[in-house]
């Protein structure tokens, strides 16, 4: 439904997107993760036919948005990450004015707006002025105003940022609900957990590069071979500290501020070099309480992952 092939945007020498490629199935739920600046909302620009790209293609259903904007244009509804609201109007005249200029009849709308207000939970606030909604309504507001010509394709930049807890999970539930009316949906963030909650598959972008990409389980396992081991030590930490130090695949060796004679260190390695690990500290005397390894939770996978590219 949306592709990307070697995607790349300069501005001026500045390389914002570099040769991006990505693949969004129709019906997906696709979390676009990354840092500020990362490069996410010039994707979702040049994906909206508002940006041109230096070089490479992107598609939308098939349709190149460089070379068939109008097409791409039917099949998108974009929701950028700053909007303006025309706080004259009333919520269903804001509406009714976005739907005239996708030249939608007025009979039509008149049924239609009701309908994205109920699924947007703004029926209640129909004749209040947009300047008085709150900030989760007018992100509601301006959802239902992407939705307008009942596109296929959702590109939602950072929908969730700035609202509460509550305003969160009412815009995740409408998010299902577009789901399982089969839309396919971009939503970006630069907070992964947040995302892994809603979406499908996760890519995360960093430095205009996709950085890893897959369903959050396969994330969580292309970074299995980095993982944090913490071993615990009877006595001799010194001479376990010096044995660690020595093996090159690891590195970050930290002691516990809260036990003594705990090691933490960061270990590139399968579960198979985990073992020989593990036997050779043993051979060499080293007195091994226990050895474990530190669940990592999605925003360390994160961390890790986009670390030391700003
Ligand atoms: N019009 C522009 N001119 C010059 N540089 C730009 C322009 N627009 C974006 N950039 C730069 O391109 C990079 C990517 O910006 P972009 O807005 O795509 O990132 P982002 O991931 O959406 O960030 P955020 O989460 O802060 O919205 C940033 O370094 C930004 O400063």
């Amino acid at each position: 439904m949306i592709e990307t092939i070697n995607l790349t945007k300069k501005y001026g020498k500045f390389t914002a997107l570099d040769s991006l490629n990505l693949k969004v199935d129709k019906g997906t739920v696709f979390g676009f993760v990354g840092h500020n600046g990362a490069g996410k909302s010039t994707t979702f620009s040049i994906l909206s036919t508002l940006l041109a790209p230096t070089s490479g293609t992107a598609f939308v259903n098939g349709y190149d948005v460089t070379k068939n904007p109008k097409m791409v244009r039917k099949y998108i509804g974009y929701m950028p990450d700053f909007f303006g609201v025309y706080d004259q109007f009333k919520t269903d005249e804001y509406l009714d004015f976005y739907g005239a200029s996708y030249g939608i009849p007025l009979e039509e709308r008149q049924k239609l707006i009701p309908q994205l207000l109920e699924l947007v939970n703004l029926t209640d606030k129909k004749d209040a002025y947009v300047d008085v909604l709150s900030r989760g309504m007018k992100q509601r507001l301006c959802l239902a105003r992407a939705l307008i010509h009942d596109p296929e394709v959702l590109i939602l930049d950072e929908p969730a940022s700035g609202l509460d807890p509550r305003a969160r999970i009412e815009m995740r539930e409408i998010l299902r609900e577009l789901k399982s009316m089969g839309k396919t949906i971009m939503i970006s963030s630069h907070i992964l957990p947040e995302l892994a909650e809603m979406c499908d598959e996760i890519g995360v972008i960093n430095g205009g590069k996709l950085v890893a990409t897959g369903r959050v389980e396969e994330i969580h396992q292309q970074l299995q071979a980095n993982k944090v081991l913490k071993v615990l030590i009877l006595k001799d930490i010194d001479k376990a500290i010096r044995f660690f130090e020595d093996i090159p695949s690891v590195s970050n060796i930290q002691l516990s501020e809260q036990r003594e004679n705990l090691l933490s260190f960061s270990f590139e390695g399968t579960d198979e070099e985990q073992v020989d690990l593990l036997k050779k500290a043993l051979d060499s005397g080293l007195m091994i309480l226990s050895l474990s390894q530190e669940e990592s939770n999605l925003e360390d996978i994160f961390l890790e992952i986009t670390k030391g590219v700003e």
